[in-house]
Parts: C-alpha cells; sequence; structure tokens
C-alpha cells in the first residue's frame, strides 16, 4: 500500500467571527495556506503508479482555482473559512476525481497551524 502525497499553495482573504474577543479576525485579512492531499492505494503493476501525477495535479488546480486570491466569505459551500472547512471543501471537490483520497491536510505555516480531514468516517492519523 502506497500514500501518494501532492501540494497546492493558495493566496486568500476572509473575514471570522469569533467567540472569543478578537478583533482583527473579524476585519478582511489574509493568510497565505498550503493544501496537502494524500492518496492511498496500490501501484499499478503495468504503469507502476498509484495514479498519475497529472492527473492528480490537474484535480487539484482546478480546486486551488477555487480558492487562490479569492474572499473566502464569499466561496459557495464553504462557511467560514476556517482550517476545518477547508480542509473538507477540497476533500469533497477532489473525492470523486481521486480515488483513494486518504487525508487532507491544509496549513497556515506562517502560524505553524494545520488542520487535516480523513472523511467522514477517517482517522486523520
Ligand atoms: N479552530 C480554528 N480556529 C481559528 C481559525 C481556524 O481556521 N480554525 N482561524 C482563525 C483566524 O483565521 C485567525 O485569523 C487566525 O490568525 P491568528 O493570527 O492565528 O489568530 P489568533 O487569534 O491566533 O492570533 P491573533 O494575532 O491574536 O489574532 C482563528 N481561529
Ligand atoms: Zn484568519
Amino acid at each position: 500500500m502506497f500514500e501518494l502525497t501532492k501540494q497546492f499553495r493558495f493566496e486568500a482573504a476572509h473575514t471570522l467571527a469569533r467567540r472569543i474577543e478578537a478583533e482583527p479576525s473579524r476585519r478582511i485579512h489574509g493568510h497565505s495556506y498550503r493544501a496537502e492531499v494524500t492518496i492511498r492505494g496500490h501501484a499499478d503493476p503495468e504503469s507502476g503508479m498509484v495514479v498519475d501525477l497529472g492527473l492528480f495535479r490537474r484535480a487539484m488546480e482546478e480546486v486551488r482555482d477555487g480558492l487562490d486570491h479569492r474572499f473566502l466569505d464569499e466561496v459557495p459551500d464553504l462557511g467560514p473559512a476556517t482550517l476545518e472547512n477547508l480542509s473538507v471543501w477540497i476533500w469533497r471537490r477532489l473525492a470523486d476525481r481521486c480515488p483513494g483520497l486518504s487525508k487532507v491536510t491544509v496549513h497556515r505555516d506562517s502560524e505553524g497551524e494545520a488542520c487535516s480531514y480523513a472523511g467522514a468516517g477517517g482517522d486523520a492519523r
């Protein structure tokens, strides 16, 4: 069993209503994000591939376009632009095109923060 991982970066802005006192987050502000997508599977004996990374890349480029340089508050079906919701949003847009999708992790490297999602029944270890 292999785990194939590919990443993409995106820059985006959002606001966030929070229960704790954090006025800056309520204002429009931006973050640099790094999404890391992992597919698990066996390699095809003929191609030696779990999935062709070119197909993986094309699927991810479409997802990236829906987030990069966008105001995340306006992205359909995202909800509050938390790391949690971003990881689920990316998962849902890749699940049909990436058989064996096993984990999506969204990082905010500047803050040393990340959130991983492994599907509704998954275990994001
Ligand atoms: N569980 C989560 N909590 C928070 C998230 C999140 O995605 N998941 N996101 C935010 C905001 O995006 C916030 O802008 C993060 O920036 P940060 O500077 O880390 O916010 P802090 O409150 O930690 O730091 P301050 O500089 O004091 O605002 C917040 N929470
Ligand atoms: Zn923020």
